[in-house]
Formats: structure tokens, sequence, C-alpha cells
């Protein structure tokens, strides 16, 4: 695969496994991606696919017990020297996780404290990683909240948590995460709590504030509306490991998995005017069936229970992740069939491939 651009994260063969007393819970089970400098890596897929597990490793907040890294590496190049994150002493890692690495979550009011005022908050986490004074670091907390779009941020920054709404806790959560100038942001889900007014507003902040910075965003949703907005490439994970990877339009336009098909074809898209004067609605194809138990995953293709192109051989071992060309890379045995019938993924999902 070639690589254009510095590679600021990169993990390989990633096996986070759970040991639970019914047995082995493979969450993340031999995933391998990059994240170049600047650039929005988009992790997708339905509740229970892998996504935060993944990010929580890298974060190496996963609880151990009952939890271990099985094996990968996880490379993250900080200021030109290469560390191993799943090897790197704890106190590395937290000084890591403060300066180098943010990560901000569906609900703000996990990260937020509610009996410290934002202001109080932003500015402990810029003195315990910068070494500023009390003073100073109130002062960068204000051009912090100033810098999300909070109005009247001097005083927004002596208000409580609860004072504020939704949309603005979210932004002081983001305040919270850049204050230290992180060279990677890992937004789990970080708009799906919001209405859809307020989270087009996030997004839009969050392209503008990395415009800024030019840091790298890890950018986990199941909704890939969102992914389209947001992400330069998009790795898409089923069942604990990766189905497809690549560029987000090349995906958009060729998907060559049934899954992320099925997923493109699960996006709301407005009508077109004959379908309107046919008084046609909008038909969403769910994907049938849910996404199988961790502890008991089919012996081949994790998706092949679902998929209506399966054939006899998916069950029989777990393809390999291929090189489909130009960095695209898909885990299906009949990928290469489904060039034919590129040109939009809504026609794409509707046809039968026929053999
Ligand atoms: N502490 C744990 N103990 C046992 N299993 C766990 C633990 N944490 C996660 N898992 C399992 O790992 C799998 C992957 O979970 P993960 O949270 O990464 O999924 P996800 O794709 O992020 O889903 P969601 O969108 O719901 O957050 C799930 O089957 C989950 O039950």
């Amino acid at each position: 695969m070639t690589h254009q651009g510095e590679v600021l994260l990169a993990v390989n063969g990633l096996k986070t496994y759970f040991h639970t007393d019914d047995g082995v819970v493979k969450s993340v089970d031999g995933v391998t991606f990059h994240i170049k400098k600047g650039e929005t890596l988009a992790v997708v897929g339905e509740s229970g696919s892998g996504k935060s597990v993944t990010s929580l490793s890298i974060m190496r907040l996963i609880p151990m017990p009952p939890g271990e890294i099985a094996g990968g590496e996880i490379l993250f190049n900080s200021n030109g020297t290469e560390k191993d994150l799943t090897k790197v002493s704890e106190a590395e890692m937290r000084a890591i996780r403060g300066n180098d690495i943010s990560m901000i979550f569906q609900e703000p009011m996990t990260s937020l404290n509610p009996v410290y005022t934002v202001g109080d908050q932003i500015a402990e986490a810029v003195m315990l990683h910068q070494g500023k004074n009390a003073k100073e670091a109130m002062q960068v907390a204000i051009k912090m909240l100033e810098f999300v779009g909070i109005p009247s941020p001097e005083k927004r920054a002596h208000e409580y948590p609860h004072q504020m709404s939704g949309g603005m806790r979210q932004r002081v959560m983001i305040a919270m995460a850049l204050s230290c100038n992180p060279a990677l942001l890992i937004a789990d889900e970080p708009t799906t709590a919001l209405d859809v007014t307020i989270q087009a507003q996030i997004l839009d902040l969050m392209r503008k504030l990395q415009e800024e910075i030019g840091m790298s965003i890890l950018f986990i949703t199941h909704n890939l509306g969102v992914v389209a907005e947001m992400a330069n490439r998009v790795v898409v994970m089923y069942g604990g490991r990766v189905v497809e990877e690549g560029d987000v339009v090349e995906i958009f336009k060729a998907p060559r998995h049934p899954y992320t098909m099925g997923l493109l074809n699960s996006i709301p898209r407005p009508l077109t005017e004959a379908e309107l004067a046919n008084k046609k609605s909008m038909r969403l194809e769910a994907i049938p069936g849910n996404v199988p138990n961790p502890l008991n995953l089919p012996p081949g293709c994790a998706f092949e229970p679902r998929c209506k192109f399966a054939l006899p051989a998916c069950r029989e071992s777990v393809p390999p992740l291929e090189d489909t060309g130009d960095g695209h890379m898909a885990r299906c045995i009949r990928w290469r069939e489904f060039e034919a019938v590129q040109g939009g993924h809504a026609a794409l999902v509707t046809q039968e491939v026929r053999l």
C-alpha cells in the first residue's frame, strides 16, 4: 500500500481480547490501519463491531483484566520518535494521553466533572500538561472556549457543565481535548447524542479546527453520512476485523464488500423528481440479521450469515484482506465481481450480482 504523507499512527495486527466467564471475546482480532499527519480517518461499523475497543486500545484505556492486548503493535510517531503504545510505561502513556493524543466521547458528561466550572476543568488540564500557573492556565482556557465558538467565554468559563446545553458541553469537551495541541484527536461518536442541526455545527467546528491546528482525527462512527462529511479515508469494521478500507470517495462510488454496500444503502437520500412525481417513498434496505456473537464467530467470513452474495466457500475460512487497487482493501472473495456493477451504491445494492 502506498503511504503519501507521513504516518502518525500505525495499528498493526492489533488483537484485543476480553476473558469472560463465557469464554474469550475477540473484540478486535488482527486489525491493521494507519493515519497520516493531518488526515481524518473514519472507523465505521455497527454496534459491537469493535470500534470503541480499537480506540480505547490506542489510548491504553482497556480494563485489564478482563481485557488483554493479545497481539499486534500500535506505533505512534511522537515528534520524530516511533513508540509502540502497547509497550511504553504507564507514566509515559499518561504523558502521551494528555499531550499527544486526546479523546472526545459521545456523552460530554462522562468526561466533564459536574462539581467544577468548565473554565477550571480546562485550566486544570493545561496546568497538568503544560506546566502553566493557575492564572495563565485560565487565560488559555478562556481562549480555548472562544476558539470553539462559545459566546462570552470569560463569563461561560465560570459556569458548571449542567448550566450548558448539550451542544455547548460538546464544545467544552473539544476545547479541553484541544487545549494541549494534540497531534491526534480520537472522536468516538462525538455528535450522536445531539440533534441534527447542532450535530452539523459541531462537525463543522471540528473540520475548521482541524484546518487551523493540522491535527489528525480518528473518527469513530456508525453513520456513513458523517463519514462522507468528515473523513479522507474510511476503515469499515465487522466482527472485530477490518472488512474494507480505502479513500472515502472511492468506497462510496465502488464498495467491494457487501457489508459496506448494506451500510451505504441505509443512508437516507433525497428523492429524485421522478420518484416524487410517482409518489414513491424512500425505501431503505436494512441489513438483515444482527452482528454475530463475538464469542461464537462463524469460522469463515463473519458477515456470511447475513450476506446475499454468500457462496459455500465463504463458510470455509476467513477471507484475506486484499488490495483491490490504489490502496483500497476488501475482505471478500467476490470483490472482483462487484467491480462490474459500479456506478453508485444505491444502484449497486438493489442489483443482484450474477455469476
Ligand atoms: N469489558 C468488556 N468485557 C467483555 N466484552 C467487552 C468489553 N468491552 C467490550 N466488549 C465487547 O467487545 C465487542 C466490541 O465492542 P465495542 O464497544 O468496541 O463495539 P463498537 O463497535 O464500538 O460498538 P458501539 O458503537 O456500540 O460502541 C462487543 O461485543 C463488546 O461486547
